[in-house]
């Protein structure tokens, strides 16, 4: 389980300063004005960021937040390039989006291994066997390496789950997450336990593998900023599959479950159109009699599962739904 979440955060980067270009003179017995053979610097290292599938959030960077690649190593004697500077390489997680000073996006991260290169390193200078010509057979001039400024970049992660769970609060997400999932997040009996998404990975048969994120906030009014607003809604719009929850606590399942789907259509019409699922928690709490009264109300094509993440009722089907579909 991820923590300390953070899912925007600002960096500091300097990719490397060319190293500046020699000036010196071949000197050598029985060579008499050996002639320039001043180096050239090397070049500066990249700031380079790159995906990472095994990251989730961008916590790492809290305490790393100055990112400097390595300068150019200066010319040598005998016409020798100095080195280059070595990258910084930031990794990130996979859904990334990197933002000028601005708040402009520049570029973003959809692939493990995708390597991006946010700073070029400064050029090196050319040592003064370079300017050596028919006029002036030895040059007490050379190059010097490029200087680079320091910029600021904002990172922000839309988190890339496969599957999204929101309900309201004390529905029971946190819950169904540690159980389904190796994910051990906060439970308590009250509302806003969660303030964070957490993530958790499903196993499937070895060989699949789902990423399920409790995005916590949706109330009545989170659109318009109430409660924690839309601050983690905005992860949803990258969720494959949304399951929405309602606890069979709640006195009205229906108005409630219209709330959310108005919440998500005032934040993104688009959410409503991915494939959804409606999961009626608690359902230790219900009877035959009671399940017959809440399928009632709903709608006919509105595909629902009962569950329970203390009997466990329901939970293999839930599995094999996600599984089946992605
Ligand atoms: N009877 C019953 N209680 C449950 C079940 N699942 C969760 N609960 C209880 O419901 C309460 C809220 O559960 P959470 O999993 O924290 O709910 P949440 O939706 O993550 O809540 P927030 O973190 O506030 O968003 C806790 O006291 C849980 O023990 C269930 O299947 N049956």
């Amino acid at each position: 389980m991820i923590n300390k979440f953070i899912d925007f955060i600002k960096i500091y980067c300097k990719s490397g300063n060319g190293g500046s270009g020699l000036i010196h003179f071949r000197r050598e017995k029985f060579i008499h004005k050996g002639g320039p053979d001043g180096g050239d610097g090397g070049k500066g290292g990249n700031v380079i960021i790159k995906g990472n599938n095994q990251l989730y959030t961008i916590s790492h960077l809290k305490y790393k937040k100055h990112n400097i690649a390595e300068n150019g190593k200066n010319g040598g004697i005998n016409r020798i390039t100095g080195s280059n500077g070595k990258d910084c390489i930031i990794e990130v997680p996979i859904g990334t989006l990197i933002k000028d000073e601005y708040k402009n996006i520049i570029m973003e991260i959809l692939n493990h291994n995708e390597k991006k290169i946010l700073l070029y390193g400064g050029k090196g200078g050319k040592g003064n066997w370079h300017f050596k010509n028919a006029i002036c057979q030895a040059p007490f001039y050379s190059e010097k390496g490029k200087i680079v400024k320091e910029f600021c970049f904002f990172l922000e992660l839309k988190i890339l789950a496969d599957v999204g769970i929101i309900g309201f609060p004390n529905s029971g997400k946190s819950t169904l997450i540690s159980i389904i999932t190796s994910s051990k997040p906060k439970i308590s009996n009250y509302p806003f336990t969660t303030l964070n998404p957490n993530i958790g990975i499903l196993n499937y048969k070895k060989f699949k593998k789902l990423v399920i994120a409790d995005i916590p906030g949706i109330i009545k009014g989170a659109s318009k900023g109430k409660g924690l607003g839309f601050k983690f809604i905005k992860h949803i719009q990258r969720n494959r599959i949304i399951l929405i929850m309602i606890s069979c606590e709640e006195k009205n399942y229906i108005k409630e479950y219209n709330i959310i789907l108005n919440e998500l259509n005032y934040f993104d019409p688009n959410i409503l159109k991915k494939k959804r699922l409606l999961l009626i928690s608690k359902s230790d709490y219900l009877d035959n009699e009671l399940k017959y009264e809440i399928i009632k109300k709903l709608k006919k094509n509105e595909k629902y599962i009962f569950i329970s993440s203390f009997s466990k009722e329901g939970l293999d089907e839930l599995i094999n739904y996600l599984c089946n579909i992605i």
